[in-house]
């Protein structure tokens, strides 16, 4: 089995992608995205306890990666245990990290259904396989078809960090749209909203679009209605944790901010997303639970307190646009516009 899965590895290695999670022989590895941009830090990862803290700490962050870290943790999981009852344990530890992007429970559930417990370890590892696959070809094809959104000159706002390291490696979500523009030659350039508190905008996005040699331009969160106002944006791309039947979008905390002055201004507002990430069991955004983290994290930054000792923080880590805000819906089968639930239905039912 593990002769699988690095011929999986050395096949995504030569199409030279920026993987956030991989398999290795008997471990999983991970690119501890809480260290960049500054230090490169590559994390060994032997049980799915292990890999259950990392994405609690968002150590391995963004849906489609959680996604992905669903898959590899399923592959640890066959590894260390040889009674189905034992993998399906650890499966329940894995889908329970991280409520609000549904990729992770998808993958989980995608892989531990209607296994034999006679070859399940197989059956996981040939799973993994096209999962992985399919969701790179998924961030090839929305990529392709919300290029067509974006024109010469244009200026695209971006918020958090939906890129390659939050998906299979090309660039995720947003990133995959803005990264096929760019290699179709259009000068476009990129408006970065940091994200406080976690900073992915900062600290990834940045450090992706740098890698990649396309132009951007850091601002902090609060300073997005006055670019929208001033005509500073043609478009505005985010990702996506889960999106609902009727199209209202979960995504990082401050996205509804960003939809409302996009709406104001008359600038289109698009969120990049695949069938992975689009739940039509849920109805609407009032549904989706939201995650709240620990307070620490707002009342920090790069370690160092930022608020006065004893101060109270709160911590949503997404908020719901209502799919009102909403422009269109990238998606690896081409842009879905209103009416959503109808389109939605009909091409993902
Ligand atoms: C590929 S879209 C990634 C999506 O996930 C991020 O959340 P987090 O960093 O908390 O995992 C954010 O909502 C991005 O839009």
């Amino acid at each position: 089995m593990t002769q699988l899965v690095n011929a999986l590895v050395q096949e995504l290695r030569e199409r030279e992608l920026l993987l956030p999670i991989w398999g290795e022989g008997e471990k999983v590895v991970l690119l501890d995205q809480t260290r960049l941009p500054f230090k490169t830090v590559y994390l060994e990862i032997y049980t799915v306890v292990e890999l259950c803290t990392a994405i609690k700490d968002m150590t391995i962050r963004g849906s489609g990666a959680l996604g992905l870290a669903g898959a590899w943790g399923a592959y640890l999981a066959s590894l260390k245990n040889d009674n189905l009852e034992a993998f399906q344990r650890d499966l329940a530890a894995l889908k329970a990290t991280r409520p609000t992007a549904v990729n992770l429970a998808k993958t989980v559930d995608e892989i531990g259904t209607d296994l034999d417990p006679r070859q399940f370890k197989e059956q996981v590892v040939q799973r993994l396989i096209d999962i992985v696959h399919r969701q790179l070809n998924f961030e090839l094809a929305l990529g392709e078809a919300g290029a067509a959104l974006i024109h010469d000159g244009d200026t695209i706002m971006t918020h958090c960090h939906s890129g390659a390291l939050a998906g299979a490696g090309y660039g995720g979500r947003a990133l995959s749209v803005i990264r096929r523009a760019w290699e179709q030659g259009k000068k476009i350039s990129v408006l970065v909203n940091e994200t406080r508190p976690y900073l992915q905008g900062a600290r990834i996005t940045a450090w992706e679009l740098k890698r990649l040699g396309i132009p951007f331009t850091l601002i902090t969160d609060n300073m997005s209605g006055f670019c929208l106002e001033k005509g500073m944006v043609n478009l505005v791309v985010v990702g996506s944790d889960r999106v609902a039947r009727n199209g209202d979008l979960a995504n990082k905390i401050g996205t509804y901010l960003h939809a409302l002055a996009a709406y104001d201004n008359n600038v289109p507002f698009y969120t990049a997303t695949s069938s992975h990430t689009i739940d039509l069991n849920t109805p609407s955004g009032d549904t989706i639970p939201v995650e709240m983290r620990p307070a620490e994290e707002v009342l920090t930054l790069a370690g160092q307190p930022i608020a006065e000792p004893g101060t109270k923080a709160l911590y949503p880590a997404f908020d719901i646009t209502p799919h009102r805000l909403i422009t269109g819906i990238i998606t690896e089968k081409g842009v879905i516009y209103p009416p959503f639930e109808k389109n939605l239905v009909e091409i993902f039912g």
